[in-house]
């Protein structure tokens, strides 16, 4: 087992990522408060691994209930936020009642957020499932629920005491899921780690094929790379903006085509060409660094052609964007690969050009 912190003063945890840790209860006893943990899944994880988790913690004495919600993006809403309310009160939930997000970047979004909010907070533990929320959604804080609006425009910075990544869980992954969780993955080495971007270009099929000395390095250095950025930005006010690199596209992308119909991983890869082309467009990567980008996430089977639903619609629905400020909207865009920046300063016709998918 490899453990990295997340350094924020009194408020600071471990990331644990290893082969194995779901069943190794003394991993979580130390961070409960009381003998009581409620576990929330969904209906496909909670087949797979919910005992493993709950048995050996009853085991030793907790109490478990357990909460399992339907599956999928387009569940990640007000109606299931209170369902998971609703338990909690039906069982008498207390401050010191700890949540434990057992799945995906879904899962723990939801939790997270239910965390945040039940009896004005109660802790919560993150068991990120999906190679996705191992490498970015379980670290960092941000949890919350969609809006039909836009992507997680309700919720709330609310930090895990702790994050159990148990790298054996991804043995059952569609493999389209473990393509939308490597888009994250190259996006630390696009905003800020070229070498890694490097190192990602010769070890793509070994990931792919989840090796296990390989797939537990890209958790890692994933999961070193924000934990860096949340350490020195938690509430997103610079650098942290970084980790949207492809975002403000792909959270477009993702409403305008019904959450869910496309994968976040995936709207993100898509997001980020276009990112990349915008950035090329103003002279800031060239066309070799904008095909090497491509060639990865064709490499990681992610898709780089965006949808085509006009340019218009694209700036209506990017227009809701978090990192909006005084209306204008504020994009990632990449100097080379490993330096990306936020601005607000590119050409507003270029950006046309890139969301009218002009050649
Ligand atoms: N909070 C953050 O910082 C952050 C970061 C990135 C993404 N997100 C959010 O995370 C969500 C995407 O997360 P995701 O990609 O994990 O999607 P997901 O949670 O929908 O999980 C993907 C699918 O895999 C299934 N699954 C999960 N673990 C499995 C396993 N081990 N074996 C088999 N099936 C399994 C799930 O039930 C689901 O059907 C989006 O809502 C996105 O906005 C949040
Ligand atoms: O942790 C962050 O900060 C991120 O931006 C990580 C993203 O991968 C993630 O999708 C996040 O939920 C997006 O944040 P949002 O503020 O644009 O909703
Ligand atoms: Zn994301």
């Amino acid at each position: 087992m490899q453990t990295l912190t997340v350094s924020l003063a009194d408020r600071s945890y471990p990331i644990h990522i290893g082969n194995g840790l779901l069943s190794q209860a003394e991993l979580i006893l130390p961070h409960l408060k009381r003998k009581q943990v409620a576990i929330v899944s969904n209906t496909t994880v909670a087949p797979l691994y919910m005992q493993a988790l709950a048995q050996p913690l009853r085991d030793a004495g907790i109490s478990v209930i357990e909460i399992i919600l339907p599956d999928g993006e387009a569940y990640k809403n007000n109606e299931t936020l209170q369902t998971i309310y609703d338990h909690l009160l039906q069982n008498r939930c207390e401050r010191n009642t700890t949540l434990i997000a057992l799945g995906g970047g879904v899962i723990g979004d939801l939790t997270g957020y239910a965390a945040a909010t039940y009896l004005r907070g109660v802790p919560f533990i993150q068991v990120p499932t999906t190679l996705l929320s191992q490498v970015d959604s379980s670290v960092g804080g941000k949890t919350g629920i969609n809006h039909p609006l836009g992507k997680n425009m309700i919720g709330a910075f609310y930090q895990p005491k702790l994050v159990l990544a148990d790298i054996d869980t991804l043995k059952t992954l569609p493999q389209r899921e473990l393509s939308a969780g490597v888009a994250e993955v190259i996006k630390y080495g696009l905003i800020r780690d070229a070498d890694f971007f490097d190192w990602l270009e010769t070890n793509m099929s070994a990931l792919m094929a989840l090796d296990t000395a390989v797939a537990s390095y890209a958790i890692y250095r994933s999961c070193q790379n924000k934990a860096e950025v949340v350490a020195v930005d938690e509430h997103e006010q610079g650098e942290r903006a970084l980790l949207n690199l492809g975002h403000t596209f792909g959270h477009a992308i993702e409403n305008a085509m019904g959450y869910g119909v496309w994968l976040h991983g995936e709207a993100v890869a898509t997001g980020t060409i276009m990112a990349a082309d915008l950035s090329q467009r103003m002279g800031w990567l060239n066309a070799a660094e904008v095909q090497r980008i491509k060639d990865i996430m064709l490499a990681a089977k992610l898709p780089i052609e965006a949808p085509d639903f006009g340019a218009e619609e694209y700036l209506r629905l990017m227009q809701l964007d978090k990192k909006v400020s005084d209306g204008r909207i504020r994009l990632i865009l990449q100097q080379a690969i490993g330096k990306a920046v936020i601005t607000a300063d590119y050409d507003a016709d270029k950006l046309q050009q890139t969301l009218s998918l002009a050649a």
